[in-house]
């Protein structure tokens, strides 16, 4: 939308709330003048016969003099403590299982266990989440949200077995789940048009936040050995007990209250949120698309079925959903869960090294959703969004070439060592490092002389460790001289800058726009009876394919090889781009109600309403000012 088109808008906007109050001054006898206008306006408003340049002037004046009041801010901050829990509990785990499958003697399977158990419970609970949503409201699921994530820390941190960790983690997921689909649409429903992409988006900083910190705990205790991991996720219950009491003091969602017929509720709350300003229209505006939108929905049934028969909302579904699913389709957390792995390949041999270093890689999917925050107000979600996911399509692709010039240049096994117990085991048929490497069942001993390697062999992993081969020279750390080791899961090579440089730009391409864009546009596509059960269904497709990609990444790069892997969400991302290409509208600048009128046209000619700004018109209801002089709807003017 150009900079004129959003002045004239609000040029025409505040002119019908001035006109509201002069019309309420002349019935008020002229007592008071209740916008802060200049004098010049002020003077003339004695009169209902002033003229439209000396309106526009003054609405421009007051427009102008409109601040953002600062509870709006601090409302936006205790919501998206739910986003820094999403961050912490799902970044947190990596570092704690290093200590806690010592600790707990946990066997591989569970710990896929006990990592995608949360992840499980979230894609649940967030389809559960739209329906509490729709019933409690979203201040009741923030503090169940948060409740949740208060017992959930408390029983994984003081957890006797990993039966109690198993259930500790579920109930943590639970609240994920719930977190993940109400905040962001809390926050939108809040927020005034203006600044609702960059206040949602500070939800996902707050994720990208949380991981970051996650990575900080997690070097930070990795030196514990014994009880570190207890920390690690105990730690989650304090912006989970800060967020529960802030929320017993934060209001419910205007909106919501509207939708439930409290209206008198909304006025209140609104006028607090907008920080006593005029709230009239943007009262009347809520109130009118409820109404409206309820007519339109398409009668009786499930939510769901009437999103789906509706057409705008069946579109604006199948959006919110791609967008989902593309966003984790393009490798996020494989690159978020593995990058220890990716670390190690590039020559970080320390364990504690590549924990620390792996903290970089959370440090800079932090900064860059930061200018994602800056970006989504200035160039708008659908740019913001194609940008990000065309540079995630090349730098997935640098990153797969990466692997494969490593692959190509693969080192040799040039040792095969006999296996005391006689056993025949596949690892010592391999000749290169590569298929070594690929086989969950082996890994790479070898020593290094300067940059040459020597006496390199494939031997079996150690099943209760992989960092340990079961026998031979890398199989006690004691044994492992001077510049022997053990590779499990990478190769040494020399191209891994390759593969560092497309992790860094990776992240950069991926963190302003793919990142944080999916929530935020969710979160305000659909119309109000839609809106939780939209969300609900977003999030659960995130969650969904969040396991999937994650737990099929090891075994992909099994059979594909890691290029063929990357290679492979490089081209998911180019369809993404097709896809965002086609059917993803500007939603920049539009109040929530006027958001609908995007998804009347046919599916993929949406990227036309980037220029169709005109619509924008239609939808400026002059009702805000009639509503002082009768309070009579049928002198409403759209
Ligand atoms: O938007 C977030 C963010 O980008 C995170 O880094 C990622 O781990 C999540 O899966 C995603 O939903």
């Amino acid at each position: 939308m150009s900079r004129k088109q959003v002045d004239h808008d609000y040029n025409l906007r505040s002119m019908s709330n001035l006109m509201g109050e002069r019309w309420k001054k002349v019935n008020d006898g002229g007592e008071r003048s209740l916008i802060k206008a200049p004098s010049s306006a002020t003077s003339s408003s004695t009169t209902t016969t002033t003229t439209t340049g000396d309106l526009e002037r003054a609405a421009r004046k007051q427009f102008q003099q409109d601040v953002t009041p600062g509870f709006v801010y601090v409302l936006a901050v205790f919501s998206a403590l739910g986003g820094f829990l999403f961050g912490y509990d799902t970044g947190v785990i990596s570092g704690a299982m290093l200590l806690l499958k010592r600790e707990l003697d946990l066997s591989a399977l569970w710990q896929e266990v006990l990592i995608s158990s949360t992840v499980a419970a979230a894609a649940l609970s967030a389809l559960l989440g739209g329906f509490l949503n729709g019933l409690f409201g979203r201040r009741v699921c923030i503090l169940l949200a948060s409740f949740f994530f208060t017992v959930g820390g408390i029983v994984l941190s003081t957890a006797p077995g990993k039966e109690a960790f198993l259930t500790g983690r579920l109930i943590v997921g639970v609240g994920l789940g719930i977190a993940s689909m109400t905040v962001p649409v809390y926050i939108a429903e809040a927020s005034p048009p203006q600044l609702r992409g960059q206040l949602v988006t500070v939800n996902t900083l707050f994720i990208t936040g949380g991981q970051f910190t996650a990575s900080l705990v997690d070097g930070a205790f990795s030196y514990l050995q014994h009880d570190g991991w207890r920390y690690m996720l105990g730690l989650s219950v304090l912006p989970a007990v800060l967020q529960f009491v802030g929320f017993l003091f934060l209001p419910e969602s205007p909106r919501w209250l509207i939708q439930r017929g409290l209206t008198q509720k909304a006025r209140r709350v609104l006028s607090q949120i907008r920080g006593n300003q005029n709230i009239d229209e943007e009262y009347d505006s809520i109130k009118n698309s409820i109404e409206e939108e309820e007519k339109d929905s398409g009668g009786d049934g499930p939510v769901i079925w009437r999103m789906l028969t509706y057409p705008p909302t069946r579109r604006a579904l199948l959006v919110g959903c791609g967008l989902q699913m593309f966003q984790q389709l393009s490798g996020i957390n494989t690159v978020m869960y593995y990058s220890a792995t990716i670390l190690q390949m590039s020559g970080v041999r320390d364990d504690r090294l590549a924990i620390w270093l792996a903290g970089l890689t959370t440090l800079t999917n932090f900064l860059f959703t930061l200018l994602g925050v800056w970006l989504v107000e200035r160039v708008g979600r659908r740019k913001l969004t194609l940008g990000s996911i065309i540079g995630t399509c090349l730098s997935l692709s640098l990153l797969a070439i990466g692997f494969l010039m490593s692959a190509q240049h693969s080192p040799p096994v040039t040792f095969h060592p006999l296996d005391p117990a006689m056993a025949n085991s596949t690892c010592s048929k391999y000749q290169l490092c590569e298929p070594c490497m690929l086989d969950p069942g082996c890994g790479f001993c070898y020593r290094e002389n300067g940059s040459a390697l020597l006496t390199s062999s494939c031997v079996p992993v150690n099943k209760a460790s992989t960092e340990q081969a079961a026998w031979g020279r890398c199989s006690n750390s004691s044994l492992m001289k001077d510049q022997t080791y053990w590779a499990y899961n990478y190769c040494p090579t020399s191209y891994s800058w390759l593969v560092l440089l497309g992790l860094v730009l990776y992240l950069a391409a991926f963190a302003p726009g793919m990142g944080p864009m999916p929530w935020t546009i969710n979160s305000e596509i659909y119309p109000l009876w839609a809106r939780s059960t939209g969300n609900a269904c977003a999030a659960g497709v995130n969650w969904t394919f969040n396991i999937l990609v994650s737990l099929t990444f090891l075994h992909l790069a099994q059979f594909f090889t890691y290029y063929g892997a990357f290679f492979l969400y490089s081209s998911l991302a180019l369809l993404g781009f097709i896809f965002i290409y086609g059917c993803l509208p500007e939603t920049k600048g539009r109040r929530l109600e006027e958001i609908e009128a995007l998804f009347e046209n046919q599916l993929c000619s949406c990227g036309a309403s980037d220029s169709d700004e005109g619509r924008q018109v239609e939808y400026i209801r002059v009702k805000g000012s009639n509503y002082h002089l009768s309070d009579n709807d049928a002198s409403d003017v759209d």
